[in-house]
């Protein structure tokens, strides 16, 4: 394949799904009360708090059944117990917004540096960064999970530190995964083209948006990942780990 640069998805790609579900999502759920309650004052969080505000009220226009968050005038309590009942409701669909990965990725800040989480990786992920970076390819990563999110869990790796490895990083500020424009925009900001942009994920709405903007892409097929369909199968090509993939 003649790339010069790779673009990488974390969860089902570099990432187990089960270390997301079982082990971020959780300590979210675990830890959100008490973190609103000793970090009310902070200015990230009241952001934080501000922005799944918004994002409720312009849910609440489109679709039934978003629990909103109190005004800004209600007390503490009130305005806390709101923002759990909100975020619990949004993990629950697996909601990727931008407002509840920002909060995700404040969250985990603390997690990974008192050593409670480590970031999971497959045992490929580091060679393959080893090998890409030493031939010249850049490498990126695009992930629903906000950029703070991303480098926490490359930083805090069960293989080290492997920021160095990467290029750059996007989360859904640059729009979202299954948008072909998002794609547009990152061959954009690297300046690189996008028939020279190789983006390696898990889910075919993703490899299918990728490759309209002109991306090319492979699909990953990780231990506990979702089925791959036979159309998807005939449209991309696949592989199971990141030695498969040859590059010129
Ligand atoms: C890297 S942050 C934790 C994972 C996460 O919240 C997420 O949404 C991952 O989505 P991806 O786009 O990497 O599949
Ligand atoms: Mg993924």
């Amino acid at each position: 394949m003649d790339i010069k640069c790779l673009l990488l998805d974390i969860e089902g790609t570099t990432t187990s799904i089960s270390f997301v579900k079982d082990e971020l999502f959780p300590y979210i759920r675990r830890k959100l009360e008490s973190y609103l309650e000793s970090n009310w004052d902070a200015l990230e969080v009241q952001d934080d708090v501000e922005s799944l505000r918004k994002q409720a009220t312009e849910d609440a226009t489109k679709m039934g059944g978003v629990p909103e968050i109190a005004s800004s005038l209600e007390t503490p309590t009130l305005i806390q117990s709101s923002v759990i009942t909100n975020v619990n409701w949004n993990m629950d669909q697996d909601r990727k917004m931008t407002a509840l990965k920002q909060l995700q990725g404040h969250m985990w800040r603390e997690g990974y540096s008192s050593g409670e989480i480590q970031g999971h990786l497959y045992e490929d992920v580091e060679e393959a960064l080893k090998l890409w970076t030493s031939s010249g390819k850049k490498v990126y990563i695009y992930s629903s999970g906000s950029v703070e999110a991303q480098k926490l869990l490359f930083q805090h790796s069960v293989a080290g530190n492997l920021l160095q490895y990467f290029s750059g990083h996007f989360d859904t500020k640059i729009g979202l995964k299954i948008e072909s424009a998002s794609y547009q925009e990152i061959s954009k900001s690297i300046a690189v083209a996008p028939d020279k942009i190789l983006f390696l994920t898990d889910l075919p709405a993703e490899a299918i948006a990728a490759n309209e903007a002109g991306v090319q892409v492979k699909l990953l097929v990780r231990p506990g990942n979702a089925p791959l369909n036979e159309e998807t199968l005939q449209r991309f090509g696949i592989c199971h780990n990141f030695k498969e993939i040859q590059l010129k």
